[in-house]
C-alpha cells in the first residue's frame, strides 16, 4: 500500500454464487473508472467502499485512515447515484446545503457555500428550482454539487450519466471532467460505457465476474486490451499466441494454429491486436504484401459510423471496417468467401 495514496482498498465480498475480489488504488485528484459488463460487481465494489455492503475481508483506506469498520455516515465520502436521489421537496440550493448542514454548519453559511458551488457549476439560475424543474443534466450536476458540498475525501459516482439522453450525455460528460478537476481527493466512477471511462478517468479498472482483469491508463487499455470483453469495448481484434521472432503462432478456439507476422521481435506468450480498419478485404488471395492473409467467410455486416463493419469467420475470426463503396465494389455479401489481409506494421504484440 502506498502511504501517499488517496485511496487504497481491497474489496472482498462473498455472496451465494458471486465473489468480488478487487484491489483499488488512486492518487490524490485521480478519477478511477470501474468498467465492466452487467453483474460484474462494479456497484458492489462502490457500495463496499461506501460501507453499504460489508466486506468479507480486505480493507478501505482513505488518505491513510483505515475506514474498514467505519459506518457509512461517518465515512468522508460523497456519493452520486444513477438517479441522483435529490430531495424532491427542497430547492437545488437546499439540496446542496444539506451536507454542510448535517455537519453542523449554520444555515446561512451552508447556503452561502451551496450558492458558491452552484455558481461554480453555472447553476445559479437554477438555485431556487425543485429537482423536478431541472433538466437531467442540471439534476446530475446539482447531485454532484451536493456530494462535493460536504467536502468528502472520496467521491463515489454510480453510472452518473446513465439517466441522461444521448445528446445531453455528451455535453454533461465533457463538463463533468471539468467539474471534477478541482477535487483533490480520489474519485471512483462506475460505468459500463467505455467512452465515460476513456473521457473521465485517469485510470481504468476493468472488472469481470468479480475479478479485476485489467488496470491501467485509458490509452493503454484502449491500445492493449487483455480480454475479449475489453477488446470488444475498444473495438480491436484480439488473440493470444506464442511469439518467436517476428512470427506469432495464434491459437484460435476451433481450428489449427494461425501464423501472424508482426513487425517487432517478441518471444513468448503474447497478445496480438489490430484495428478493424487495418484489415483489407480481397476477392482473391493477395500477392506480395500484406504477408498476413487469411481465407474467410462473411458472417455478418453492420453499419458502423460511416463505415461498414464486416464480421469474418475463418482461420482467424475477425472484424474488418471498410467503406460502403469498397464493399459494393467487391460485390460482397453475407456467406461470401474472401481473403482478409493485415500489414505486420498494423499489428501490436505485447506480453500476455
Ligand atoms: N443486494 C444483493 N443481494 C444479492 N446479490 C446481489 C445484490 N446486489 C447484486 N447482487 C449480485 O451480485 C453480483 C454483482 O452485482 P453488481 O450489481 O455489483 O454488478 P454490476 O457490475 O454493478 O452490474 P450492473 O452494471 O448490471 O449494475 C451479481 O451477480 C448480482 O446479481
Amino acid at each position: 500500500m502506498r502511504p501517499d495514496a488517496a485511496l487504497s482498498a481491497r474489496l472482498v465480498v462473498e455472496r451465494a454464487g458471486f465473489r468480488l475480489d478487487a484491489g483499488l488504488e488512486a492518487d490524490p485528484g485521480e478519477v478511477v473508472a470501474l468498467l465492466g459488463p452487467n453483474g460484474a460487481g462494479k456497484s458492489t465494489a462502490l457500495r463496499a467502499l461506501a460501507g453499504l455492503v460489508p466486506l468479507s475481508s480486505g480493507h478501505v483506506t482513505v488518505e491513510g485512515t483505515d475506514l474498514t469498520t467505519t459506518p457509512t455516515e461517518h465515512r468522508p465520502i460523497g456519493m452520486v447515484f444513477q438517479d441522483y436521489l435529490l430531495f424532491g421537496h427542497m430547492s437545488a440550493l437546499d439540496n446542496v446545503a444539506f451536507g454542510p448542514r448535517c455537519q453542523g454548519v449554520g444555515r446561512a453559511r451552508a447556503r452561502a457555500l451551496a450558492a458558491d458551488l452552484l455558481d461554480r457549476f453555472g447553476l445559479s439560475d437554477q438555485a431556487r428550482l425543485r429537482p423536478r424543474e431541472l433538466s437531467g443534466g442540471q439534476a446530475q450536476r446539482v447531485a454532484l454539487a451536493r456530494a462535493l458540498a460536504a467536502r468528502p475525501r472520496l467521491l463515489l459516482l454510480d453510472e452518473p450519466l446513465a439517466a441522461l439522453d444521448a445528446h445531453t450525455r455528451v455535453a454533461v460528460r465533457s463538463r463533468l471532467r471539468g467539474d471534477l478537476a478541482d477535487f483533490d481527493g480520489a474519485t471512483v466512477l462506475v460505468t459500463h460505457d467505455p467512452l465515460d471511462a476513456m473521457v473521465l478517468a485517469d485510470r481504468v479498472t476493468v472488472i469481470e465476474n468479480g475479478a479485476v482483469v485489467q488496470q491501467g491508463r485509458p490509452a493503454d487499455i484502449a491500445r492493449r486490451p487483455r480480454t475479449a470483453y475489453v477488446a470488444r469495448l475498444v473495438g480491436l481484434n484480439l488473440y493470444r499466441g506464442v511469439a518467436s521472432g517476428t512470427r506469432v503462432e495464434v491459437r484460435v478456439a476451433d481450428g489449427g494454429p494461425v501464423e501472424v507476422t508482426i513487425a517487432e521481435r517478441r518471444y513468448g506468450d503474447v497478445f496480438v491486436a489490430f484495428a478493424p480498419r487495418a484489415v483489407a478485404l480481397y476477392r482473391e488471395r493477395p500477392g506480395g504484401s500484406p504477408r498476413n492473409a487469411w481465407p474467410a467467410r462473411i458472417d455478418g455486416v453492420e453499419r458502423f459510423g460511416d463505415q461498414v463493419r464486416v464480421h469474418l469467420d475463418g482461420d482467424l475470426p475477425l472484424s474488418a471496417d471498410v467503406t460502403p463503396a469498397a464493399l459494393a465494389e467487391l460485390g460482397l455479401g453475407v456467406g461470401d468467401r474472401i481473403w482478409a489481409g493485415v500489414k505486420a506494421m498494423e499489428i501490436a504484440a505485447y506480453q500476455a
